[in-house]
């Protein structure tokens, strides 16, 4: 598959974003027209720069407002299509997109539409150049891939063909799957685009919220399948507006889209392979082939488990106590690195003990149990997520890290039938066990994403470690709307939650100022809360208002009630069971949960999250028990 980025997508330079997509292993890119015009390079300076950086320039875009005007504006958009070609034969560019008319159009006219593209086309073929004719969604009277394909048909030159741009698709809903009865030699360029699914005019919609794919809920592998099958085989370019893009960081932004496209290559091949007129029949009918060839990835299954959480903070004392009287045994130091190990049955925790720097995560590393660790990790390398270097001595475990977008560390472990890790060994005697025989796992991790950073973190985490995006939620806070995204294992084994924090908790780049917190489960959680209340945890206070609230939606046990307000426990029930859970005060800027899932409950408590947030919103603020000294 040959891949492809419009420079729209980017921030920075004309020259700064062609060097970020040569970085990233882009084959080509789509010239946005504003990026050239406002560009201190001539085109000869650009087309030799592309042809140093080994870039193809394999579309020119937008012309804008061409089809279906007054003979005098026709005149005056041919001279301006010929300037235009004319600057295309200098850059060494052949194909030039042509999208519907938005603005200047007022015959609504197939036949004249398609006489004036003939015009076009009879143009371009003069000059060498292809005309991609694309239906934006807001097209005034072409607005619909169809129809545009039907102009291309009724004017039938070799030089007009139509771009199928997935945004315009998706978002009108259009049925992707007539994409196969187009001549494969009449599709001219094909631009891919996700978007979270939202209700909003189409225009605002794909001007600001576009989406690398893998970080919408487009389903892209689907419309790429149709594209495959039609015979296609040129460029599948990126054309992502999106308004956090155009701002971040140029060079980590083309990763990050470099990743959607290998990650959409592999899911096509998934879906021709396991779509009905694809898959091998009864028979094992041999897989039909295409004409676009799309490469794989190392296979990967989902997680088991957590194997291991790290945490840091700059007081460690704080944290040890806080571990311990939740139920956490002491299992002892590490022999050759400043960290302890914790364990509460098969939840393990690190505390690392080098003081959290400025701009370090409070959740430092996090370990999930895979079937294959080098299987995970080529995978995760091959969609281009960097590798963390770790110092390994003589017979320790080696492990393969990895880095994610906001810069916590992800090992891939080697799984366990019993749940147990081999690493284990590697740390001396612990000095007390006070409640040995506990048992317990993570049940869940929140980690929180900057906010340039989230849509990557979801790419990631979809690609890199199969966790499966689940409808986000917006929880409110008093510091502003934080969006809540769980990222998950079918079977619930494993659960992140990625917490978008408000701008002005996220404002320094790096540093995740914002809470993090791992959450455990356990069997009982009062007697958990009980014991822990017991050893002088200082729990997470939760305002009597709560209970009460509690109660009207209820109408529980008034002892059942009474035991929650006691040990400020918070509860939660649905359709498939219910949650009880409890938070700690936060050490640095993590914080721990202990949780109970009762039948089949699946959620978090989203219910209870405004609460968690006020309350912590609140001691901050007042400062007491959050950095005790
Ligand atoms: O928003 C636009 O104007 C615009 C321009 C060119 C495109 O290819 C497109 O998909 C949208
Ligand atoms: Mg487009």
């Amino acid at each position: 598959m040959r891949t492809g980025i419009a420079t729209v997508c980017l921030s920075g330079t004309l020259k700064e974003k062609m060097q970020a997509c040569a970085i990233a292993g882009f084959d080509g890119i789509e010239i946005f027209e504003q990026d050239l015009v406002t560009s201190p390079l001539s085109p000869e300076d650009v087309r030799k720069t592309a042809a140093d950086l080994g870039l193809g320039l394999d579309l020119y875009q937008p012309f804008r407002d061409f089809d279906g005007v007054t003979p005098d504006l026709l005149k005056a958009n041919l001279r301006r299509a010929e300037a235009k070609f004319k600057l295309m034969a200098r850059l060494g560019m052949d194909t030039i997109l042509v999208c519907s008319n938005v603005a200047t159009a007022t015959i609504d006219d197939d036949a004249v539409r398609a006489e004036q593209l003939a015009q076009l086309a009879s143009l371009a073929g003069d000059h060498g150049v292809k005309v991609a004719y694309e239906a934006l969604a807001w097209g005034k009277y072409v607005n619909d891939y169809e129809h545009a394909y039907r102009l291309v048909e009724m004017v039938d030159h070799p030089n007009l063909g139509t771009c199928l741009d997935s945004f315009h698709i998706l978002s009108r809903d259009w049925d992707t799957a007539p994409i196969e009865d187009i001549n494969a030699d009449k599709i001219f360029f094909v631009q891919v685009a996700d978007a979270p699914k939202l209700s909003m005019d189409v225009l605002s919609w794909s001007r600001h919220y576009r989406v690398f794919p893998g970080e919408g809920q487009f389903e892209l592998a689907k419309f790429m399948g149709h594209v495959v099958r039609a015979g296609y085989t040129g460029p599948v370019s990126l054309e992502v507006f999106n308004d956090v893009f155009r701002q971040s960081d140029v060079e980590r932004t083309a990763v990050d889209a470099m990743r959607s496209l290998i990650w959409l290559e592999e899911q096509s091949a998934k879906w021709l392979s396991t779509s009905a007129a694809d898959a091998p029949g009864n028979g094992g009918a041999l897989r039909r082939r295409y004409p676009m060839e799309l490469a794989t990835l190392p296979k990967v299954n989902e997680p088991a488990g957590f194997n291991f959480a790290e945490v840091k903070a700059d007081d460690t004392a704080q944290l040890e106590k806080l571990l311990g009287q939740l139920g956490f045994a002491f299992e002892g130091r590490h022999r050759t690195k400043d960290v302890q190990l914790w364990t509460m049955g098969q939840a393990r925790v690190i505390i690392n003990e080098q003081a959290a720097q400025h701009a370090e995560p409070a959740i430092a590393a996090l370990g999930f149990d895979v079937d294959s660790p080098v299987i995970a990790s080529a995978r995760a390398q091959q969609l281009k997520a960097p590798v963390v270097a770790r110092k390994v001595q003589a017979d320790e475990e080696v492990f393969q890290g990895i880095s994610a977008p906001d810069s916590t560390e992800i090992f891939l472990c080697q799984g366990s039938p019993d749940g147990t890790a081999a690493w284990t060994h590697e740390f001396g005697e612990g000095l007390e066990h006070p409640s040995a025989g506990a048992s317990a796992v993570i049940d869940h991790v929140n980690l929180a994403q900057p906010w340039q950073h989230f849509d990557e973190a979801v790419l990631f985490y979809t690609s890199a470690l199969a966790l499966e995006p689940q409808p986000f939620a917006e929880v409110p806070s008093p510091s502003g709307l934080v969006r809540s995204q769980v990222m998950q294992t079918s079977d619930g084994a494993v659960r992140l939650v990625l917490n978008l924090a408000p701008i002005q908790q996220a404002r320094n780049e790096a540093r995740k100022t914002y809470q993090e917190h791992i959450a455990f489960a356990v069997d009982d959680l009062v007697a958990t809360a009980r014991a822990a209340r017991d050893r002088g945890l200082e729990f997470l206070q939760i305002p009597a208002n709560y209970y009460e609230d509690l109660d009207a939606r209820f109408d529980l046990e008034p002892e059942f009630l009474a035991t929650l307000q006691e040990l400020n426990l918070l509860f939660d029930r649905d359709a498939d069971g219910e949650f009880l859970h409890f938070y700690t005060a936060t050490v640095g800027s993590v914080f721990f949960e202990m949780v109970e899932r009762r039948g089949n409950y699946d959620g978090y408590g989203a219910p209870n999250a405004p609460v968690r947030h006020a309350v912590q919103y609140d001691s901050l603020h007042r400062s007491t028990w959050t950095r005790t000294p």
